[in-house]
């Protein structure tokens, strides 16, 4: 039965010495406020509930739609597998001050959205990060929504009580379309997105009230003078680690960044130039072309700091969740895994990704034991990309 199945891969807890809390946050009643998922260091016993891992219905029409499955078998189909399936975090769970966090802002892939990337965002909380994975609004996700203030009932006092849902699904490049302006435009979206999500963490701790139109039972007062405001780093999977290039050589407040899979062709070419700070690529051994792997190479320019890996065996749905969620057999189908054990692979991109923040957030932590990782030297992870394209020829 679905549970069984979908229950015995599980999405994998956090490894780290913290427990995790998990909410959800957004903000005004507008296509142009925030949506995030935050996971955070949580105080323990607070919460016994797990957090429901793909929250609304409506998701599962996105992903058919995107997938370009038959809707009513899509939507069944999801509803069946991946119902019932919970991520090892605490729903709403108080979170745990007394100390500065530094801050990961995530952003999710091409047809993704902001809750599947768990097993990633969770191991990070569990190392003492507060991680928000942004909810894209440029309809590059497969569905996300906002609430209107429906204005026929302005008037009375019910405005807030029964605001109206809107429901935003893919949009799909039209037949002739060109990619480049669409992935473009959506890119700037992105961008922005992630910098006002920033925007509003700091503005939260500070201290300053937030006001949550999904109402949610968390405190997000505890969050004041909780973030390390000068170790706040940034990270994507494909789509989203080119959102995650864009937004360093925007805003100089993230520190570093991490490229997951980077999907180049959203970048122009002036972006090249502009990101100073340090970059960390890993890449899955078979999403790799010549274009692709040429524009990170373009990125290595004189006196700035990029390190590539790639994790031999791994594909490029090893990232997100979905890779937990389906046994050995169906997730070689589908592509969801490759030759490495899921957990393997995801062990690597985490770890190698600490020991990175640890050198340029300058965190006082034992990440450190992983840097061999960041220069491609363990099992199943070589240095630099696996085509022949020498990386540091000019
Ligand atoms: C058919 C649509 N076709 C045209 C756009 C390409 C579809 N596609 C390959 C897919 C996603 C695939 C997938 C997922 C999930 C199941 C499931 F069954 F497990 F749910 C199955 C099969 C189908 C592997 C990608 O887009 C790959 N990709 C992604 S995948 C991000 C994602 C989305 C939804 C998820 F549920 C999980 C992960 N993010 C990017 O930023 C970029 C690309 C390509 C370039 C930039």
């Amino acid at each position: 039965g679905s549970k069984s199945s979908a229950k015995l891969y599980g999405i994998p807890e956090g490894k780290g010495p913290y427990s995790v809390g998990c909410t959800d946050l957004m903000t005004d009643y507008t296509i142009q406020g925030s949506f995030f998922r935050l996971y955070y260091p949580s105080q323990n016993g607070t919460s016994s509930e797990e957090t429901k891992w793909i929250p609304r219905k409506e998701y599962y029409r996105g992903l058919s739609d995107f997938l370009n499955m038959y809707r009513m078998l899509g939507e069944t189909f999801f509803q069946y597998y991946v119902g019932s399936v919970t991520c090892p975090a605490k729903w709403n769970a108080a979170f745990k001050p007394g100390e500065k966090y530094p801050l990961i802002i995530f952003s999710h892939g091409l047809g993704a959205f902001r809750t599947i990337y768990s097993a990633i965002c969770i191991e990070m909380a569990s190392q003492g990060f507060i991680v928000a994975a942004v909810e894209h609004r440029d309809k590059s996700s497969s569905a996300t929504y906002y609430y209107k203030e429906n204005p026929v009932c302005e008037a009375q006092e019910e405005a807030t009580e029964n605001p109206e849902e809107e429901w935003i699904y893919y949009r799909k490049l039209k037949r002739g379309e060109l990619e480049f302006p669409l992935r473009h435009q959506q890119l700037q979206q992105r961008t922005e997105e992630c910098i006002k999500a920033l925007d509003l963490i700091l503005d939260i701790n500070n201290g300053n009230h937030v006001v949550n139109v999904l109402s949610l039972n968390f405190d997000w007062t505890l969050l004041k003078e909780s973030i390390d405001s000068d170790r706040i780093a940034v990270m994507g999977h494909s789509f989203g680690a080119a959102t995650a290039i864009k937004t360093l050589s925007k805003d100089a407040r993230f520190k570093c960044g991490i490229a997951l899979d980077a999907w180049m062709l959203p970048l122009d070419d002036e972006v090249y130039s502009r990101v100073k700070q340090p970059l960390l690529f890993i890449n899955s051994e078979k999403f790799q072309w010549a274009s692709n792997v040429l524009k990170m190479k373009k990125l290595y320019s004189t006196g700035k700091i990029r390190k590539m890996i790639t994790i031999k065996g791994s594909v490029h749905q090893s990232f997100p969740d979905f890779t937990f969620l389906a046994g050995n057999f169906v997730g070689k189908i589908f592509k969801l895994q490759g030759e490495i054990d899921p957990n393997i692979a995801i062990d690597i991109s985490n770890k190698a990704s600490l020991a990175f923040l640890q050198q340029h957030l300058g965190l006082k932590k034992d990440f450190d034991q992983w840097d061999a990782l960041v220069d491609g030297e363990g099992h199943n992870v070589i240095p630099g990309t696996n085509t022949d394209l020498p990386l540091n020829s000019a």
